[in-house]
């Protein structure tokens, strides 16, 4: 098990990149089993999760090539369908969650795939109901094996038929699951209560450049005329908008000041106004992101005079992803905030370390948790403790540190599953973190 040793009240001082995002990245390694031409994909972050990815790709068939620092070139020819139905490829798609959006290009190009219940984060139910509905509404037929530990798919004879379709909630994984299938079906499909991430945004300009037919790009009714081949592309990943936040966090909370690079600004939503929100503020230079030394900051309430809330909602609104980091900044804050985590019941169960750590905070249910900030009068004490998962785990990092003392974090493989080198990059501004497992 991977460990951390933070040494807290190191503040930071320099420039950091973010690396190239994880959940866009994911989307975008499984279109490349949509054509046998060459894909190149440039700025993919070198985390776990991604290089599982396409080591799977590769275990798939498909030709592989690294061909610079974080650039590597994609050829799906030959690609092996029945590997999917065998049991080591259930064993390495179940290690992430990434792996489920494989289902939708392999219905689409072959007519038929499978996937075990994926993996990636333990943050509560993450059902596939909209995915498969989806693909059923092209008229595919659903068959889990007996035991339910396989879900198969395949396509009617003739191939994959557009259709209307109405989400019962705006998936992520599943509208950009859905969308590659629906590129390639005979007809019109209509997908309403899309998602329209930044991510999914990403992932339909890139289809359309391989030749697919898609409008409504940026919201959530997306109109796909199929087509019957997608050719080679050149793609570039964003920069990872929660590895933006996760960095404006933490330098509000360890009074660093550091400047984030080149983190395309116009595509980071409603997150910069959130963290105005808590008080604090930086400056936009450019593509850059200024954060100044905070001595403090304050929550706003809202204009009723009532105690703010900060809760998820789908894009446009605030991702589920940064809520750990706005929950555990607001444990020094002035003020007071409810963190409400409305998409997943078992997200914020971590914040019992920071309570031990000394954070005033009422876990109220699964989905609520109300921080009292202490305002930096208290600073939070160095502890041991254990990374749940990828968000709580860079909010554990945050805590450990801005702390007193030393801290020691198990398991930060979760951490590793999302952000590149993360001890690294932040030792190079000052902090003090050891890898000592
Ligand atoms: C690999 C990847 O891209 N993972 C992201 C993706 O996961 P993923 O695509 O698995 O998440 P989904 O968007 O399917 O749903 C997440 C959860 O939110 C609930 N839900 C979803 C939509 C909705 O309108 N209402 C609602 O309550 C779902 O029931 C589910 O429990 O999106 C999540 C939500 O942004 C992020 O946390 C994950 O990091
Ligand atoms: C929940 C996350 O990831 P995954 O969906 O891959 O588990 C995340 O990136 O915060």
């Amino acid at each position: 098990m991977a460990t951390f040793e933070v040494l807290g009240g190191c503040p930071m001082k320099g420039e950091i990149t973010p690396q190239g995002a994880k959940n866009e990245a994911l989307q975008i390694l499984c279109a490349v089993l949509l054509t046998p031409e060459k894909v190149t994909i440039h700025n993919i972050p070198d985390i776990v999760d991604v290089m599982q990815l396409i080591e799977l790709l590769g275990k798939m068939g498909v030709e592989t090539e690294k061909v610079g620092e974080g650039s590597y070139s994609f050829r799906a020819v030959d690609v092996d369908v029945d590997y999917m139905f065998s049991p080591e490829f259930s064993r390495a798609a179940s290690r992430l969650r990434g792996s489920v959006m494989m289902l939708g290009p392999m219905l689409a190009r072959f007519g038929r795939a499978a996937m075990p219940k994926p993996g990636g984060d333990k943050i509560g139910r993450r059902r596939l109901d909209t995915h498969i509905i989806g693909f059923q509404n092209l008229g595919a037929r659903y068959e889990p094996n007996e035991d339910n530990s396989l879900n198969v798919l395949a396509a009617p004879d003739g191939g994959l038929q557009g259709g209307y379709m109405l989400l019962d909630e705006a998936s992520v994984t599943g509208t950009a699951n859905i969308v590659m299938a629906a590129v390639m079906a005979r007809g019109k499909t209509v997908i309403y209560n899309a998602a329209c991430e930044p991510y999914l945004q990403q992932l339909c300009k890139m289809l359309v450049r391989m030749g697919a037919n898609i409008t409504g790009i940026a919201s959530n009714l997306l109109t796909i005329e199929g087509v019957d081949y997608l050719g080679g592309t050149t793609h570039t990943m964003l920069p990872d908008m929660i590895e933006v936040g996760s960095f404006i966090g933490m330098a509000a909370m360890t009074r660093s000041e550091i400047t984030i690079k080149d983190v395309s600004f116009d595509n980071l939503g409603i997150i910069p106004t959130q963290f105005n929100r808590m008080g604090i503020h930086f400056e936009q230079r450019g593509d850059d992101i200024y954060i100044p030394c905070h001595d403090n900051y304050e929550i706003e309430s809202f204009l009723d005079g009532s105690i703010m809330t900060i809760a998820d909602a789908p894009w446009p609104g605030l991702t589920p992803d940064l809520l750990s980091v706005f929950l555990v900044v607001a444990t020094q804050a002035k003020g007071s905030v409810l963190i409400h985590q409305k998409m997943f019941e078992s997200r914020l169960f971590f914040v019992d370390k920071l309570i031990d750590m000394g954070a005033q905070i009422i876990l109220c249910d699964p989905h609520r948790a109300t921080v009292i900030g202490h305002n930096h009068q208290v600073q939070l004490r160095g502890t041991r403790m254990t990374s749940p998962d990828i968000r709580a785990g860079v909010a554990l990092l945050i805590a450990a540190m801005s702390a007193q003392g030393r801290s020691v974090i198990q398991n930060v493989e979760q951490i590793d599953r999302g952000y590149q080198n993360i001890d690294g990059r932040l030792n190079a501004l000052g902090a003090n973190i050891k890898r000592i497992e």
